[in-house]
């Protein structure tokens, strides 16, 4: 069976639905082939229903923090309202029906299965040979990725997968990998009771953050009862109805394994040689119109700009612009924030100082700490976190920011402006910041910026 159409998108993750549905509104012709759920990784396995279960989490932490500022109180933790609530509210029991309304109603249609290119402008899908005559997106997002560790393969390990639909918190957790998604996942488990030791390969936890802000984030969940380790090399996995994970000095042992090392693609499956793509590549390449090949675009975590939601929908705007042949400012993404959802939350934008070091002359950093303000006084007990700048000294401007805080995911918006706007230090110095609040934080550290 031929289907020929304007557009041909493989993948309907957050992008590719956002870009389908931005052409189908335009007038063009678009098939989304998509082979689980319309909508993706995002609202079924991952940011979601991992933040409902933060939020839940979160709620029993503070409850435990009234003894230290207002009385008494007992926390007596249930999953089944967090379980519920993934389940019925937020996935409908992993069932996408919602969503593929929502694409058809833009004229779209949707065809289940796996896609692969075959030939320029060519999909086929099961027996369905698809024919774009203006464009393929792919957006094919990632996989867990599972690394070789002798035997591992063929015991009932986790992914967030697993983890976003469990309806029993295990006794105990292993979490493999300390990056956003294993150290999501270790604290709310650890806060609904659950002994979770936290296991990372690399010297410190999230690795990609700076220094200053994974301290804060290790001494939180020792402080917490997770067993961390970090620069930990995990040797041999062995189930026997637990896991027993060896590492280089010790044996751990848990109910449950989770292994959230990172994400993979397989571009070989996609069949991106068709059009001239290196297929054994991790990541497809795009310019700042997110072109990748003739006749064929990319958006989402496949293309290596940041594996976020808001990351994959930027670049759908863009890509569907160009597509239409409309105008649209090329992607940029030197103000790309990131938030990890634990407790305090650790809020990024731009470069971290190893990263400007490596890109600027003159790199000036400044350091506020959320304890010493009035706010964090006030706040007391939860207060960990700070404010780090990174500034090019050269033009005067912040090329990046940390924010670890309560709330640092919506304290990093300021900064995500001065960095996106580049205002100058001296303009920025001049603000008038809310008092007491958080983000007042920022001033003594801008202020030690533009007093260098
Ligand atoms: C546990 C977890 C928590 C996260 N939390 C956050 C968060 O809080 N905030 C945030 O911004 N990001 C978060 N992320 C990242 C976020 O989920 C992704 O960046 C986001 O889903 C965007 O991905 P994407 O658009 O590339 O595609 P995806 O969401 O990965 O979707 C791609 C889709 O393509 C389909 N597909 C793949 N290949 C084919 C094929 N050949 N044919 C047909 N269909 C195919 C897949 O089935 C999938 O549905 C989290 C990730 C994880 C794992
Ligand atoms: N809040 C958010 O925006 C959010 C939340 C979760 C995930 N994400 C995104 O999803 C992507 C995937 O996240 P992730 O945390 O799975 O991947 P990641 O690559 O960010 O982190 C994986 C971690 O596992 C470690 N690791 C690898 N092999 C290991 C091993 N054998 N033993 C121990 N540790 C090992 C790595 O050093 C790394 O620190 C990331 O790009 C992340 O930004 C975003």
């Amino acid at each position: 069976m031929v289907d020929e159409v304007d557009v041909v998108v493989v993948g309907m993750g957050p992008g590719g639905e956002d870009v389908a549905a931005r052409l189908g509104r335009a007038g063009l012709s678009v098939i989304g082939v998509e082979s689980r759920l319309v909508g993706g990784e995002c609202p079924y396995y991952a940011c979601v229903p991992t933040k409902i279960m933060v939020r839940a989490a979160d709620a029993l932490a503070e409850a435990r923090r009234v003894p230290e500022l207002a009385g008494s109180s007992a926390v007596h933790p249930d999953w089944s309202p967090v379980a519920a609530r993934i389940r019925d509210e937020a996935t409908t029991g992993w069932n996408d029906e919602i969503a593929v309304r929502r694409f058809e109603s833009t004229g779209g249609r949707l065809v289940r299965g796996v896609g692969r290119i075959t030939a320029p402008g060519e999909v086929t899908a099961g027996e369905q040979v698809l024919r774009a005559r203006r464009a393929i997106v792919l957006n094919p997002g990632t996989e867990p990725a599972v690394p070789p560790i002798d035997g591992l393969a063929g015991t009932p390990f986790w992914t967030n997968r697993e983890a976003v639909s469990v309806e029993e918190v295990p006794a105990s957790l292993i979490v493999l990998g300390g990056g956003p998604v294993g150290l999501e996942f270790a604290q709310v488990f650890a806060r609904f009771g659950c002994e979770v030791t936290a296991v990372e390969a690399k010297p410190q936890l999230l690795p990609l953050a700076e220094p200053e802000a994974a301290e804060v984030i290790t001494d939180q969940l020792a402080a917490e009862g997770l067993r961390v380790r970090v620069g930990s090399t995990v040797r041999r996995v062995r189930h026997d109805g637990r896991f027993h994970v060896s590492t280089d000095g010790e044996e751990l042992t848990a109910e449950r394994l989770l292994v959230a090392t990172g994400r993979r693609t397989d571009l070989r499956a996609l069949g991106v040689a068709a059009v001239g793509l290196d297929e054994s590549a991790r990541t497809i390449a795009v310019d700042e119109r997110m072109r990748a090949a003739d006749g064929v675009w990319a958006v989402g975590d496949v293309t290596g700009h940041g594996a976020f939601t808001h990351t994959s929908v930027y670049q759908s705007r863009i890509a569907a612009a160009d597509i239409l042949g409309k105008s649209s400012a090329p992607a940029d993404y030197r103000a790309m924030p990131s938030v990890t959802f634990t407790d305090p939350e650790v809020a990024t934008v731009g470069l971290t100082e190893s990263q400007a070091v490596a890109e600027h002359q003159q790199v000036r950093t400044a350091i506020s700490r959320l304890p010493d303000s009035t706010r964090g006084f006030i706040h007391k007990v939860g207060n960990a976190g700070l404010v780090k700048l990174v500034a090019d000294a050269e033009r005067g401007v912040l090329v990046g920011a940390t924010v670890v805080g309560p709330s640092g995911g919506e304290i990093i918006g300021a900064l995500a402006v001065a960095v996106h706007g580049e205002v100058p230090i001296s303009r920025l110095s001049e603000m008038i910041f809310a008092y007491p609040t958080f983000h007042r934080a920022i001033e003594p550290a801008l202020d030690e910026l533009a007093a260098a």
